[in-house]
Formats: structure tokens, C-alpha cells, sequence
């Protein structure tokens, strides 16, 4: 029998190691940012129309010139194997068997091909910015050639947050599970830890290169034909920037609260960007990433203009429920919740609700 999401997430902190469990769940700093996006989204309220035909309400979409069963996506996620041995692999399942898009993690557990060749839907790569090119232009050639559809680069990470509940736990990687697409040298300083600091924030000091500006995507245009993504945008600047420099797509993202605290909430910075984008007159999509949990949130972004959403740790409790079934449970059931809303909303395709749809969630700047 299929469970609420909130049940996938019993079972997976009941079944996961202690430490495991706070990397997943936990935030950086205070973890302010872990509720915020869900306060900002609950304080939404949903404006239906009535007396529109409903009769067939059609959720399919289309990212990035992919076709999508939902405006729906699986977030990048480090590791999968934390929560299942198959790891990226059952994920791409079900994201396939979902008709959804999966944002592979630049430290995924799988290798990017046996990835693709489980995957039945659309895939993304995900980058942070290391400071070794060459090994960047090998995975995004990999990445090319096993047919990954856009790279995202994460913008919100020149590293790796202090995250108290790792630092407490003196959070490493298990030695059994490794970021296999990135050579063993580079990954080796992710399984040893200090008091104080967990093993992947030094790591990604060591690692990732915080000197990148936005001339820098000149080199990502000059390695790969790909669409470019930014994840982790948050204000208009940084979006007209984005458009400037040819991004394709935006996710509007707080990287689930593991970056800065005490920012502004994903929802809350939706439309200053969505308005942004569209005074640029540009063809770039934007998702909003981060505490999605109902099949409402999903029609919330779309009236504040969004083309799709991300969800990332549900996808993880599916995973650690029960592999690729799990996952798609907890795809399926944020589907089904959002047909539903589809047809009290009375909005039977995405492109039907409307800015009206939704209260404004109030954040001046
Ligand atoms: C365990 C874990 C690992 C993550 N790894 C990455 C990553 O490798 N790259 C990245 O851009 N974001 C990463 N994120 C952030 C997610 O992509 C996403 O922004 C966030 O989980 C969305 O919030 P939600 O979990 O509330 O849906 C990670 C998040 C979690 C919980
Ligand atoms: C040096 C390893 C970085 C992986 C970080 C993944 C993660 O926890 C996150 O982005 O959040």
C-alpha cells in the first residue's frame, strides 16, 4: 500500500544510521533554512475558479525541450547509495517509470553511464566548480556521450556549508560508498575527518574552486553544447546576470537549507526572478527547488510562474523505504495530489494557473 510522504520519512530515519540520517536531514548553521521554504509555502493560499471543464486534467509539460509526465523533478543528491545499495540506479528508475526528470549529483554513487542506461526519462548533471578543469571536461563529456540533457551548476556552493548535526557527528562518507565518476584522488579527503569540521566541508575547500565569476561560463560554452542551469539564484540581479550569459534554465533553490542561513526563502524570491526573466524578454525556464511536499506546493509555483519543481529528500526516503519502488511511490503520490489540485483549482493543464491562482507570499527586498 502507498504511504504519505511523511510516512517514506518515519521509515527512512527509522532505518538509516544515526549520522547518515542527520546528513540528509540536516541543514547548515542554525537550520533556520529548513523550515523557511515550508513557512513560506503554507502561508500561500490557493484563489480556484470554478465552473471550468475538468474532465481531463493533462499534468504533462515539457523542461528544457523534454517532455515530462509532471512538472516535476528529482533535486541532485549526492550519494544515493547512503540510502539504498542500487543508489542513482533504482532513483533513475523510478524517475523513469514517473515520466520525471533526475538531476544526477557530480558526487553521485553510481557511474553516470550505468545511471543512464537504468534511466527511461530524462537526466541531468549536476557540477559543482572544481578547481581541476580537466577532470570537469571528462565528466561533461561523459555526460554528453551517455546522453544527459542540461548541466546544472550549483551556484550556491563555493563550498560546503558547516552543517552542526556533521560536524557534531564527524560526519565522512563509509569507505564502501565513493563519488565514482570523479577520480580517486580527488575524492580521497571525503572519508577522513577533524573535529569540528565534517570530511566533505574541508573537502570542498580543498576541492572546489570559490574564485569562479560569472566570466567563468565562458569555459562551461567553449567545453559542451549542452544547455546551461544555474541552481541556487535567489535574487533578480543574479537572474538578469543568468539571462545575460545565455543560462537556459534557473532553479530558484536555498539547496535545502545545507547553504546559507538566515537567507531568503526559495518561494518568497519566485516572482522578483520569474518578473526578472521575463523583463529580459529571454527563453530561460525557471523550477523552484526545495520543500515541495504536496502536490499544492507544485500548482503554488506554477501560479507564481514557474515551469516545474524539484523535490530532493522525499526522493531519498522512498529510497531508503524500498529502493526504486519507494522512490516512485513518493513521485507518484506528489502527481496524484497535484491532478487532484489540478481539478479543484480548476486549471486542467500547467499552463492554466494563473498569477491570481495564489496569495503573494510577501518578501520586499
Ligand atoms: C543529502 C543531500 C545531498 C545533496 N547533494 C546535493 C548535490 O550534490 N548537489 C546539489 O546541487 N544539491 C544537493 N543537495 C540539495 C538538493 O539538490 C536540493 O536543493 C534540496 O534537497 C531541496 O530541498 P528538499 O530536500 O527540501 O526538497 C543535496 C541535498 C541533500 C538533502
Ligand atoms: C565534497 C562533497 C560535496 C558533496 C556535497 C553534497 C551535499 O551535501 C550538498 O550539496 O548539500
Amino acid at each position: 500500500m502507498a504511504l504519505a510522504l511523511h510516512a517514506y520519512e518515519a521509515a527512512a530515519k527509522e532505518r538509516l544510521p544515526g549520522p547518515v540520517w542527520d546528513f540528509f536531514a540536516g541543514g547548515s548553521g542554525t537550520e533556520s533554512m529548513l523550515t523557511a521554504g515550508r513557512k513560506a509555502l503554507d502561508r500561500m493560499q490557493l484563489r480556484p475558479r470554478c465552473l471550468v471543464d475538468v474532465s481531463h486534467c493533462d499534468p504533462r509539460t515539457r523542461l528544457l525541450g523534454s517532455d515530462l509526465a509532471a512538472p516535476l523533478a528529482v533535486a541532485p543528491m549526492a550519494y544515493h547509495r547512503l540510502a539504498h545499495p542500487e543508489g542513482e540506479v533504482a532513483t533513475a528508475r523510478a524517475a523513469g517509470e514517473a515520466g520525471v526528470l533526475l538531476t544526477v549529483s557530480m558526487f553521485a554513487s553510481r557511474t553516470l553511464e550505468v545511471i543512464a542506461a537504468a534511466a527511461s526519462g530524462p537526466l541531468w548533471l549536476q557540477l559543482y566548480w572544481l578547481r581541476n578543469r580537466a577532470v570537469m571536461r571528462d565528466l561533461i563529456h561523459r555526460a554528453e556521450a551517455a546522453g544527459y540533457r542540461a548541466l546544472v551548476l550549483t551556484v550556491d556552493a563555493p563550498r560546503v556549508a558547516t552543517r552542526p548535526r556533521d560536524a557534531r557527528n564527524g560526519w565522512a562518507i563509509p569507505p564502501d560508498i565513493r563519488a565514482v565518476n570523479l577520480p580517486e584522488e580527488t575524492m580521497s579527503a571525503s572519508h577522513g575527518s577533524r573535529a569540528g569540521e565534517s570530511a566533505i566541508a574541508r573537502h570542498s575547500r580543498d576541492q572546489f574552486d570559490s574564485s569562479i565569476t560569472w566570466a567563468d561560463l565562458a569555459w562551461l560554452r567553449e567545453t559542451t553544447s549542452l544547455p546551461l542551469v544555474l541552481k541556487g539564484v535567489l535574487t533578480a540581479e543574479d537572474a538578469e546576470l543568468a539571462v545575460k550569459h545565455g543560462v537556459s534554465a534557473l532553479i530558484v533553490s536555498n539547496h535545502g537549507g545545507r547553504q546559507l542561513d538566515f537567507a531568503r526563502s526559495a518561494p518568497e524570491c519566485l516572482t522578483e526572478i520569474v518578473e526578472a526573466v521575463k523583463a529580459a524578454d529571454a527563453e530561460c525556464q525557471v523550477v523552484l527547488d526545495g520543500a515541495i511536499r504536496h502536490g499544492a506546493d507544485i500548482a503554488k509555483a506554477l501560479c507564481l510562474g514557474a515551469d516545474a519543481v524539484m523535490t530532493g529528500r522525499p526522493a531519498l526516503w522512498g529510497l531508503a523505504h524500498s529502493g526504486t519502488e519507494g522512490v516512485t511511490a513518493v513521485l507518484r503520490h506528489l502527481m496524484d495530489e497535484f491532478e487532484e489540485v489540478m481539478a479543484l483549482m480548476g486549471a486542467p493543464t500547467p499552463t492554466d494557473f494563473p498569477r491570481t491562482g495564489v496569495t503573494q507570499p510577501t518578501c520586499p527586498h
